[in-house]
C-alpha cells in the first residue's frame, strides 16, 4: 500500500456502518447534505438553505456549461446533481463511503436529459489526477489530514487550467493566540469534547486554524481571493439537526439504541454549542492559482 492510499477505513467507519445512512436520514434534509447549510434568509427550511449553500459554493466557482467540475467528497450527491441540472457543467464526484457512491449514482439517474453528465467514483482525491476546470470541496477537508495539506493543494493546482478556482469549505478551530485575541476561554470540557468528536464521531478527523490552510494554499500557488465564514450558519444547521433528531427519537433507538441516540445527540448539540462559543469555525475559500 502506497504511504497516500486514502483514509477508506476512516470514512467507511462514518458512512458504511449497517444503517448509519438510515440513521443520517432522520435527521439531514431529504438531499441528505451533510455540511453546514447557509440560512441566506431567516425565514429559510434546512433544506431551502443547503440548496441556498450549494448555489453559494457553485456561484463561487464561476461555471460555464460544458467545464468538468471535479467535486471532492460529493456525500449523497446533492451538488453533484445542482451544478450538472443547473449549471449544465459536467462533474466528477469523489467519495470514500461505498453507500454514498451507489445512493449517488442511483440519484443521477434522474438527472434531466439537457443536464451535464455524473461520473461518481469510489475514490479519494490521492488518486485522481487528470484535468478539470473547477474544483469544489463541501465538508471533506477535515478527513484529509495534515501530513497530505501540501500534497492536496499541489494536486488541485497541477489539475486546474490558469483560470481555475476552486471552493473549499471546511470546519476550522482557532489557535490558542487568536482565541485569546478574541476572547474566548478554553476548558477542560472543551478539550474533551474536541477529542470525543475527533476519536468517536469522526475518526482520523482534524481542524486547523485558517491560517494553516492558507498557507498551505499559498505555498502550493494558488491565492485566497475570499475567505467567508458562515460559523452562525452551522450552528443553526446543527440546532436544526439535533432538533429533528430529537423528533425521530423512537425511530433513532429502533436503529442505534438508546446509547446510539444520546451519542449523537451530544455530538450535534455539543458542536452547535461551540459554534456558537466562537472555539470553531467554517470557512468557505475560494482559491484561484496565482
Ligand atoms: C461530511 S461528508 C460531506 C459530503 C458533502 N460534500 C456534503 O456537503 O454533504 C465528507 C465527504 O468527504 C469524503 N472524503 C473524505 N476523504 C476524502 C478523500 N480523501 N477524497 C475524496 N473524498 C473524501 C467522504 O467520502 C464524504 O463523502
Amino acid at each position: 500500500m502506497s504511504d497516500t492510499t486514502p483514509f477508506f477505513e476512516n470514512v467507511q467507519t462514518i458512512y458504511d456502518d449497517d444503517h448509519s445512512d438510515d440513521l443520517l436520514a432522520l435527521f439531514l434534509d431529504d438531499e441528505m447534505v451533510y455540511s453546514c447549510a447557509y440560512f441566506e434568509r431567516d425565514d429559510m427550511s434546512l433544506g431551502e438553505a443547503q440548496i441556498a449553500k450549494l448555489d453559494l459554493s457553485l456561484g463561487k466557482c464561476d461555471l460555464s456549461p460544458g467545464q468538468t467540475l471535479l467535486d471532492i467528497g460529493c456525500g449523497y450527491g446533492a451538488c453533484a446533481y445542482r451544478a450538472a441540472a443547473k449549471y449544465g457543467v459536467n462533474v466528477i464526484g469523489l467519495t470514500l463511503s461505498e453507500k454514498q457512491a451507489r445512493h449517488c449514482r442511483e440519484k443521477m439517474k434522474g438527472l434531466p436529459p439537457e443536464a451535464g453528465k455524473v461520473e461518481i467514483r469510489l475514490a479519494g482525491w490521492e488518486e485522481f489526477d487528470q484535468p478539470v476546470d473547477r474544483i469544489v470541496s463541501i465538508g471533506a477537508f477535515e478527513h484529509f489530514r495534515r501530513e497530505r495539506f501540501a500534497q492536496f493543494f499541489e494536486t488541485a493546482h497541477r489539475l486546474l487550467p490558469a483560470d481555475g478556482r476552486m471552493m473549499l469549505h471546511t470546519i476550522v478551530a482557532f489557535d490558542f493566540p487568536r482565541l485569546d485575541s478574541l476572547g474566548i476561554e478554553v476548558t477542560h470540557e472543551n478539550v474533551l469534547f474536541g477529542k470525543f468528536i475527533q476519536r468517536k464521531v469522526f475518526p482520523g478527523g482534524q481542524l486547523f486554524d485558517p491560517r494553516v490552510i492558507e498557507d498551505f494554499a499559498t505555498k502550493a500557488g494558488f491565492r485566497i481571493e475570499r475567505a467567508q465564514s458562515l460559523q452562525l450558519h452551522y450552528a443553526r444547521t446543527l440546532e436544526t439537526w439535533a432538533a429533528n433528531l430529537e423528533r425521530r427519537h423512537d425511530e433513532a433507538v429502533a436503529i442505534k439504541g438508546e446509547q446510539g441516540y444520546a451519542f449523537f445527540m451530544k455530538y450535534l448539540t455539543g458542536c452547535a454549542a461551540h459554534f456558537r462559543s466562537g472555539h470553531i469555525d467554517v470557512v468557505q475559500f475560494t482559491m484561484v492559482p496565482r
